[in-house]
């Protein structure tokens, strides 16, 4: 390592509650993405919480409960925000405000200052490499975005940490740091998945992977359910696929284990495996450390749906909440209710639109059980009081439950509607008929069910 580099290093190594002395009151505070947001950094800033008040909090659904939002629930000394919450997130309950958005364009509102000034960034890196830099580990997101934008940056470094190799922007220098915290190395975050191995993922899965083809490339969006799909993929007979994904999870280590992923037929960066985060146990970190395979860029690269759409056959498998009969889905919200965000949803199925042989599903089972005992149905006559759409009816090809596949692209309202009942639960098929029926779009020439 060059000498310079570690001098400056010991010059900006200071206590964690010496470098979030950096923030005053009414500034925002930027921290570090899913499992890369910081801990230490974020406790020592709640204990300042008597010195300061105002002062705004942004993350991506970190894996942690965050301090600051546990600690003030009245919001004088700190407001919350998340973009996309995650399971800790929806645990704050109404002390998580959530900034909606796209994930692509979400660097370009910082940049641009559409977003509020970020005054601060806390961000949780791998230590220091030979050439002074520290990587973004699993988040690359737009950490860079709030870098450049930010007055100061602070990074607290971790062992634990894959370096995780990309394609640009995956690293800040130390040139550009104000303040390094070392911590003790506590270990990353294994994100809890439900294994998902019930007859109802099982049919789900199959009518996926029955349509997918040799040499498609995949993106895998979040939950257990696309998951699980990942894992029927990798058991399949398919091969010489291909990755471009926002996230990185398990299953694609399942594929490349398995000899599935070659990258050899993809349009866009060939032979790599493209993602921009990436979320799930000890296994996929250890696979992301310093692998040639992958490759991890920003977000404004990895879902701009016109470089996705430069891949032949890119398949995009996403998760829904809730599907109307019309074909709007609703992924991130329930009742009013913010349970995830828009994140990559939108980008990846619209990029598989623009794709030559592309195709997306959107996957849900037919219901869900509610907190109370209560079954209700996914598909649902009409959006309900509170959700909110995800993507536009105009843009889903399939929708997939586990009583079959509808693909609505290019079908009218009556047709669509008659699609989607059928891959309704059979209990609820008659009412959702009724309702079709009171919006005149049940005709004489649906299919009696
Ligand atoms: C980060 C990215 O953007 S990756 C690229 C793709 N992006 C997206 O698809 C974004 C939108 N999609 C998503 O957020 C997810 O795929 C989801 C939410 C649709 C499914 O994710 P999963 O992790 O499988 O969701 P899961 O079934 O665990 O439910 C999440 C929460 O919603 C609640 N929930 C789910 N369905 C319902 C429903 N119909 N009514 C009420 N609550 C519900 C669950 O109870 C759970 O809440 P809890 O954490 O408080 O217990
Ligand atoms: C994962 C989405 C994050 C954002 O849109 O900011």
């Amino acid at each position: 390592m060059a000498n310079n580099y570690l001098i400056e290093y010991k010059q900006k190594l200071v206590s964690a509650a010496e470098a979030v002395k950096v923030v005053r009151s009414g500034d925002w505070v930027a921290y570090g993405h899913f499992a890369m947001a910081p801990k230490l950094l974020d406790q020592a800033l709640a204990h300042r919480k008597d010195e300061l008040r105002d002062v705004k909090v942004r993350c991506v659904s970190p894996m942690h409960m965050v301090e600051v939002a546990q600690i003030d629930p009245k919001y004088e000394h700190f407001i919350y925000h998340s973009s996309f919450l995650g399971p800790y997130d929806r645990k704050l309950g109404d002390r998580c405000m959530h900034i909606p958005g796209l994930y692509r364009t979400a660097a370009a509102t910082i940049r641009e200052e559409h977003a509020p000034h970020v005054n601060t960034v806390f961000l949780k890196t791998t230590p220091m490499d030979d050439h002074g830099f520290f990587n973004f580990g699993t988040s690359c997101s737009y950490q860079r975005a709030l870098c450049d934008r930010a007055d100061h940056i602070v990074v607290e470094v971790n062992n634990k940490v894959p370096v995780c190799l990309g394609g640009e922007q995956e690293n800040v220098h130390i040139s550009e740091v104000t303040h390094i915290v070392e911590s003790d190395d506590y270990p990353m975050p294994v994100l809890q998945q439900d294994t998902c191995a019930t007859d109802v993922h099982k049919n789900i899965a199959r009518y996926v992977v029955e349509k997918l083809e040799d040499g498609c490339t995949l993106q895998l969006g979040i939950g257990g359910l696309a998951n699980y799909i990942g894992k029927m993929i990798a058991d399949s007979d398919l091969k010489n696929l291909g990755v471009h994904s926002e996230m990185m999870c398990d299953a694609f280590v399942d594929l490349f284990e398995k000899g599935k992923i070659t990258g050899s037929q993809k349009s866009r960066h060939k032979y790599k495996m493209v993602y921009t985060f990436a979320l799930g146990s000890q296994r996929l970190y250890d696979f992301l450390d310093r692998n040639p395979a992958c490759a991890i860029y920003p977000a404004d690269i990895t879902n701009d749906p016109e470089r996705i759409g430069l891949n032949h056959r890119q398949v995009a498998i996403n998760n829904a909440l809730m599907v109307d009969i019309y074909g709007q889905v609703c992924s991130e919200s329930v009742d009013f209710r913010q349970i995830s965000g828009t994140g990559g949803q939108l980008d990846f199925t619209y990029g598989a639109q623009l794709s030559k042989g592309g195709k997306s599903f959107i996957c849900m089972p037919s219901t869900q059980r509610m907190k109370d005992g209560t079954v209700v149905s996914r598909i649902t006559p009409f959006i309900t009081r509170g959700n909110i759409v995800t993507a536009p009816r105009t843009l889903p090809m399939y929708i997939v439950t586990e009583y079959g596949r509808a693909n609505i692209m290019g079908k009218s309202v009556w047709k669509r509607a008659e699609m989607l009942i059928n891959i309704a639960h059979p209990d609820f098929r008659s009412k959702l008929i009724e309702e079709a029926d009171k919006q005149k779009i049940w005709t004489r020439t649906n299919r009696i069910l």
